[in-house]
C-alpha cells in the first residue's frame, strides 16, 4: 500500500518509497508489471537514493522482503528511534516480567514438564518422554511429601510452642529459686526480668528486621526482572516492528507444534481443515522424529488422507515461502521434497542463516592429494544440505551441467576435472568454447585443448566428439572380434592397463550450447549445429552416449541457460549425471534435471537464488540420488596448483595439445604476394592454402570469401577481368591498422 504525503519543493527531507516485492515463481522471470509495492515509508533523503539502489537492484525475493524494510529503519528520524529504542526495552522488561511469572507458574503447576513431555511424545522420542514422565511423577510425590510434613508440622506447632513455653518458663523458675536461693547472686526477680528483656530484644529484632523486608522483596523482585529482561533481549524477541534495524526478531526453533501449525497456515484450505479437525495426538502422529541433519533438522510429514480431504505432495512444495515463513525460515531455507513414503513430504529446514556461511575449501587443495582413481574412487565436489561430504562416481558416466550464466558451472565442472586429471591412467580431450582461460592451467594435461567460441572452434570441437567416436568403434570391434580374449568386456584391469587399448578416455565441452546452436556448414554443407539427423556435433554427442559408455568412452558437457534449442532433448537425456546450478524456470530444472527427477525426486534448481546461490548445484547421480550439493570453491590459483600436482603425476604420459589456430588473414596475403604488386584472388587462395595446409578458414575460402574479408579489412578487391588483390591496399591497410592500434 502507498502511502501519499504533500510534498514540498523546498523540503527534500522525506519522501515516499514504495518497497517492490515479487512473487516467488517471478522472482527470476521478467514480468516487472507485477511489483507489487507493499508499503510505503517516510524516509529522509539519503535514505531515498539508498532504497532507490534497492529498487533498480536485483528484485527483492518476499523472503528478503523483511531485509528491505529494516534498511530503511535504519535511518529512522531520531524522535522516532529513541521511541523505538524505549519501546523495545519496556517490551523486554514487560516480557521478561511475564516470562518469568509464566515459568514460575508452570513449575509451581507441573506445566512445563508437561510440554516437554508433550513434545517429546510428538517428536516421537518416546524416551525421554518416560524419562520426563518419571521426573514430574517424582516431583509431584515429593511436592505432596512436603506439603504433607508441612501440615504435620502445623498441627504439631501449638503443641511445640506450648511446650517449648512451659519448658522455659520452668527453667527460668527452677534458675530463680537457685537465684534466690544464692545468696550474693542474682534476686528471684532479676531472672525474671532478664527473660523478659531477652524476649523483648528479640522481638525488636524482628520488628527491625521486619522493617527491611519491603526493600529486600523488592530486590528480589528487581532481580527477577532484570534476569527476565536480559533473556528477552538476548534473544531480540521483541515484535518486528520494534526489533534493532539489521537483526532478525528471533530464530524459530523447529519443534513439532510450529511444524504443525506452518502447515495448517501454508494456504492449503484442505490441509488447514484436515489439521483444525485432529487432536493434538494426531497432529503429532503426522510427523516423524525431527531429526538433526547437518546444518539444518529434518522431518517428514504424513500428509491426511480421508474422506473428501487429500492433500498431495504437490500442494505441499508448491506453499514453499508460506511453510518457509511458517517456520521462521527464509525461503531457501526450507527444502520439501518427497520422502521414500507414500504421502509424506519431507522438510529440510536450515539453522537461520547457515546456507550463507561459507563451506569448507575443496580436499583437493590439501598439498597431499596428489592421486586419484577414476575405477574405486570418488571425487569430492562439496557438501550436501546436511553437511555431508559429497562425492561423485564418475566411471563410465556421461555428464551434464546446466544452469543460469555467471553461477559456478565452469569452477564446478573444472574441480571435477582436475580431480579426474589426478589420474594419469584417463586421457582427456578438452573443448572450451567460451576460451576466456578458465581451463588454461589444464593445457599440458590434455590431449585435446580448443579455446574459442568461433565456428572454427566447433569445427575442432566437432572433429574431436567424431575422433573419439571412430575410437568408440574400434575398440567395441576389437572386443567383439575377440569376444574370448575379452570375456567380461572392458574391465577395471583392463581400463587400467595404458596398454590395452581400452583405457578411460573424457571428452569435455564447456559452453556446449554454442556447438547445438552453431549454424556454420562444413566443406559438404554438413551443418555443425542443431539436431537434425545430419548434425555433425549432436550425431557425434549421441554416438558416444548410446556406446561409449562400456568401452570406456564418455562425454561431458556443460551449458547455459538451456532451452530445446540450445540443449537437443536426446543429448540430454543421454547423460547419467545431470547436474544444475540455478535455473529460471521449473522447465528448465526439467531440462536440467530430466522430468523423473523433478516430480518424484523433487529437484528444483529453478528454486535456488540467481547470484546468491553461486556453486549450488542440484545433483542426480548415477543411481538416481538426487541431492542438493553445495559445492567446494577452487579459483584459478587453486586449481593451477592442483594441475602442477597433476602434471607430475603424468609426467611420463605424452599428451598431444591440438589448439584451434587463429591467422592473421591480412598478414598472410601480405606475406604471400611476397613482391608481386597483384595476383589473382582464386591464386592468392592456393598460396593462403600452401601458407597453412591445415587450417579450416584457409581450406574453405574461395575468391569471394577472400574478397569479402579482405574488403572488411580495407584492402579492397576488385576486378580487372577476374577479381584482383592489390599489394598497395593490402600494405596500407595493414599500416593503417598498426596505426589504429598504436593510437589506441
Ligand atoms: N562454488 C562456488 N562458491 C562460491 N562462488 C562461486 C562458486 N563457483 C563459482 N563461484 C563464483 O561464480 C563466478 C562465476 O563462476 P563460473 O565462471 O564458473 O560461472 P559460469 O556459470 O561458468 O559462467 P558462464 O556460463 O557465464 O561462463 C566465479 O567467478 C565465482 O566468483
Amino acid at each position: 500500500m502507498t502511502a501519499v504525503h504533500d510534498h514540498d519543493d523546498t523540503n527534500h527531507e522525506a519522501e515516499v518509497i514504495p518497497l517492490p516485492v515479487r512473487a516467488t515463481a517471478e522472482r527470476l522471470g521478467d514480468d516487472p508489471a507485477n511489483d507489487e509495492p507493499i508499503e510505503g515509508e517516510l524516509v529522509p533523503d539519503t535514505t531515498s537514493r539508498a532504497l532507490a539502489r534497492i529498487k533498480r537492484g536485483p528484485v527483492i525475493p518476499p523472503a528478503l522482503a523483511g531485509k528491505a524494510k529494516r534498511a530503511a529503519e535504519v535511518a529512522l528520524p531520531a524522535g522516532a528511534q529513541a521511541v523505538k529504542f524505549t519501546g523495545r526495552h519496556l517490551y523486554y522488561v514487560g516480557g521478561g516480567a511475564w516470562d518469568t511469572l509464566a515459568s514460575g507458574y508452570g513449575r509451581w503447576t507441573g506445566r512445563d514438564i508437561d510440554a516437554r513431555i508433550a513434545a517429546a511424545q510428538a517428536a516421537g522420542d518416546h524416551g525421554v518422554a518416560a524419562q520426563l514422565s518419571a521426573q514430574r511423577n517424582e516431583s509431584r510425590r515429593l511436592f505432596l511429601e512436603r506439603i504433607k510434613v508441612f501440615g504435620q508440622l502445623m498441627m504439631q506447632a501449638p503443641k511445640f510452642i506450648a511446650a517449648t513455653g512451659l519448658l522455659t518458663t520452668a527453667i527460668t523458675l527452677i534458675v530463680s529459686i537457685a537465684a534466690w536461693a544464692t545468696p550474693g547472686g542474682m534476686g528471684f526477680a532479676d531472672v525474671w526480668s532478664a527473660l523478659i528483656n531477652a524476649l523483648v530484644g528479640g522481638f525488636d529484632f524482628v520488628v527491625w528486621a521486619a522493617s527491611w523486608a519491603p526493600w529486600a522483596g523488592i530486590a528480589l523482585l528487581v532481580g527477577l526482572l532484570i534476569k527476565g529482561y536480559n533473556h528477552r533481549r538476548r534473544r531480540q524477541d521483541v515484535p518486528a516492528f520494534l526489533a534493532t534495524p539489521g537483526t532478525g526478531s528471533t530464530e524459530v526453533e523447529i519443534t513439532p507444534s510450529v511444524v504443525v501449525s506452518a502447515l495448517q497456515r501454508s494456504g492449503i484450505p484442505a490441509l488447514r481443515r484436515a489439521i483444525d479437525r485432529m487432536d493434538e495426538h494426531q497432529r503429532a502422529a503426522m510427523l516423524s522424529p525431527i531429526k538433526l541433519a547437518g546444518c539444518g533438522v529434518e522431518v517428514d510429514v504424513t500428509l491426511p488422507s480421508s474422506g473428501d480431504t487429500t492433500v498431495t505432495t504437490e500442494q505441499v512444495r508448491a506453499k514453499r515461502q508460506a511453510v518457509a515463513e511458517g517456520l521462521g525460515r527464509h525461503e531457501h531455507e526450507v527444502f520439501i521434497t518427497k520422502a521414500p513414503a507414500a504421502r509424506t513430504v519431507r522438510l529440510w529446514v536450515a539453522d537461520s542463516g547457515a546456507l550463507d556461511e561459507p563451506i569448507g575449501p575443496s580436499p583437493l587443495v590439501n598439498d597431499g592429494f596428489d592421486a586419484a582413481d577414476i575405477f574405486s574412487g570418488r571425487a569430492p565436489w562439496g557438501v550436501t544440505l546436511r553437511g555431508d561430504a559429497f562425492l561423485l562416481k564418475l566411471w563410465q558416466c556421461h555428464l551434464l551441467i546446466t544452469g543460469l550464466s555467471n553461477q559456478g558451472k565452469t569452477v564446478a565442472l573444472r574441480s571435477l576435472l582436475l580431480w579426474l586429471l589426478l589420474d594419469p591412467s584417463v586421457e582427456v580431450h578438452l573443448a572450451d568454447l567460451k576460451g576466456v582461460g578458465d581451463y588454461n592451467m589444464l593445457k599440458p594435461l590434455v590431449s585435446t585443448y580448443i579455446a574459442g567460441p568461433t565456428d572454427e572452434h566447433v569445427a575442432d570441437a566437432t572433429d574431436m566428439v567424431e575422433w573419439a567416436g571412430e575410437e568408440m568403434n574400434r575398440r567395441i570391434t576389437e572386443i567383439e572380434a575377440n569376444a574370448d580374449r575379452y570375456p567380461n568386456g572392458v574391465t577395471s584391469e583392463l581400463s587400467r592397463d595404458p596398454h590395452s587399448g581400452f583405457h578411460p578416455i573424457v571428452l569435455v565441452v564447456d559452453e556446449a550450447q554454442v556447438a547445438y546452436e552453431c549454424t556454420a556448414k562444413d566443406e559438404q554443407g554438413i551443418p555443425y549445429g542443431g539436431a537434425k539427423a545430419n548434425s555433425r556435433f549432436f550425431n557425434a554427442v549421441r554416438k558416444i552416449q548410446n556406446q561409449g559408455r562400456a568401452v570406456n568412452v564418455t562425454f561431458w558437457q556443460g551449458t547455459q541457460d538451456p532451452t530445446n534449442e540450445n540443449l537437443p532433448i536426446r543429448a540430454r537425456n543421454g547423460a547419467h549425471i545431470r547436474a544444475s546450478l540455478v535455473v529460471a524456470t521449473e522447465s528448465q530444472s526439467r531440462m536440467g534435471m530430466g522430468d523423473a527427477a523433478v516430480d518424484a525426486g523433487g529437484a528444483a534448481p529453478h528454486e535456488l537464488r540467481q547470484g546468491l546461490d553461486k556453486g549450488v548445484l542440484v545433483v542426480k547421480d548415477a543411481s538416481n540420488t538426487i541431492e542438493t550439493v553445495r559445492t567446494h570453491f577452487i579459483d584459478g590459483n587453486a586449481a593451477e596448483i592442483i594441475a602442477e600436482r597433476a602434471r607430475q603425476a603424468r609426467h611420463h604420459i605424452r599428451t598431444r595439445v591440438k589448439e584451434t589456430e587463429q591467422r592473421d588473414l591480412l598478414a598472410d596475403v601480405a606475406e604471400v604476394l611476397a613482391d608481386d604488386g597483384k595476383v589473382k584472388a582464386t591464386d592468392v587462395v592456393a598460396r593462403l592454402r600452401t601458407l597453412a595446409p591445415n587450417y579450416r578458414p584457409y581450406e574453405q575460402l574461395n575468391a569471394d570469401k577472400l574478397k569479402a574479408q579482405l574488403d572488411a579489412e580495407g584492402a579492397q578487391v576488385t576486378k580487372a577481368g577476374v577479381l584482383m588483390v592489390y599489394a598497395e591496399r593490402v600494405h596500407q591497410a595493414l599500416a593503417e591498422r598498426e596505426g589504429g592500434n598504436d593510437a589506441e
